[in-house]
């Protein structure tokens, strides 16, 4: 299929979604210039495929095999192991959510403590996207279907070489996100890819902590987004309650935020 149009949303009725505002609960629960940058954590290497635990665990059954059920019980042990380290493998985390909720300092964190790739959605935006914000007027769908396109490439190239990658991007609602679900070569637009590897963490922070951290990055000269286009963020914000979408509490120390996406993801 012709790049450019994977991932593309349908227009479709957004029936049974239910909109989170920033600190709400769940009820069950400058760069200037244009070019891409993807900082990347490559120091150490990734966990072994799984096709290499599943070789390791067959010849150990094998040479266990002779040792009455000895060999059968380590076998199991065996799989439980290689069951846990191949979920590290082939994953795309989406940090989600509005200006300021920390999807930079979080994701940088996170991607440090997995040892893999962080990639910064607003390093993406086209200059004419940053001038637009810079001058308070919120980005339309033709703004920004173009650049959630090009980060949903940028994810397929993770996904496809085996690897974990984590994404800070806004993905305010479901016909945003849908476009970085098609990174995932399984994801089908029916919904029926059995394992997607695309997973969303809404990172959730209340009003009044937002418009602190906004204004103080823009006072610092720190950022392009002025405070006034959070409301625009916020009333733009939607989450479909069926997509399975981790809320985490985001006003707590980086480490804390961290720890509970590793559990929930990992
Ligand atoms: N958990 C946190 N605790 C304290 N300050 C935070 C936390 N997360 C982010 N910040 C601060 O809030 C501001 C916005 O964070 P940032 O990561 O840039 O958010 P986003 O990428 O979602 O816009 C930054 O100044 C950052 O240092
Ligand atoms: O979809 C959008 O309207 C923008 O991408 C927006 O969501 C993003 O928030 C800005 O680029 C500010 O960047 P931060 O979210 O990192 O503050």
């Amino acid at each position: 299929m012709d790049a450019s149009k994977r991932g593309r949303p349908e227009a479709k009725a957004n029936g049974g979604a239910k909109k989170f505002k920033p600190g709400e609960r769940k009820e069950s629960e400058e760069k200037e210039d244009i070019a891409p940058k993807v900082r990347r954590e490559e120091s150490l290497p990734h966990p072994p495929s799984g096709s290499l635990y599943l070789h390791i665990s067959l010849t150990l059954l094998l040479t266990l095999s002779s040792i009455d059920h000895f060999g059968e019980i380590f076998f199991q042990l065996i799989l439980k192991v290689s069951d846990h380290l191949t979920r590290y493998e082939r994953m795309a985390v989406v940090l989600m959510g509005v200006s300021g909720v920390g999807k930079s300092t979080i994701g940088e964190l996170l991607a440090k403590t997995l040892n893999c790739s962080f990639i910064d959605a607003d390093n993406f935006h086209p200059q004419s996207n940053k001038e637009k914000m810079k001058n308070r007027i919120p980005l339309s769908d033709e703004d920004r279907i173009p650049w959630l396109e090009v980060l949903r490439d940028l994810l397929n190239a993770s996904l496809v070489s085996g690897k974990i990658v984590i994404l800070g991007c806004s993905a305010l609602q479901k016909k945003y996100r849908d476009i970085l679900r098609y990174a995932d070569p399984n994801f089908k637009s029916d919904y029926s890819c059995e394992k997607c590897v695309v997973k969303f963490v809404l990172l959730d922070v209340g009003v009044e902590l937002l418009l602190n951290r906004v204004a103080k990055r823009v006072a610092e000269g720190n950022h392009f987004m002025p405070a006034e286009l959070l409301q625009s963020q916020i009333d733009l914000l939607e989450v479909d309650v069926s997509e399975g979408i981790h809320k985490v509490d985001a006003s707590r120390s980086p480490q804390d935020i961290v720890d509970e996406i590793k559990a929930l993801i990992l």
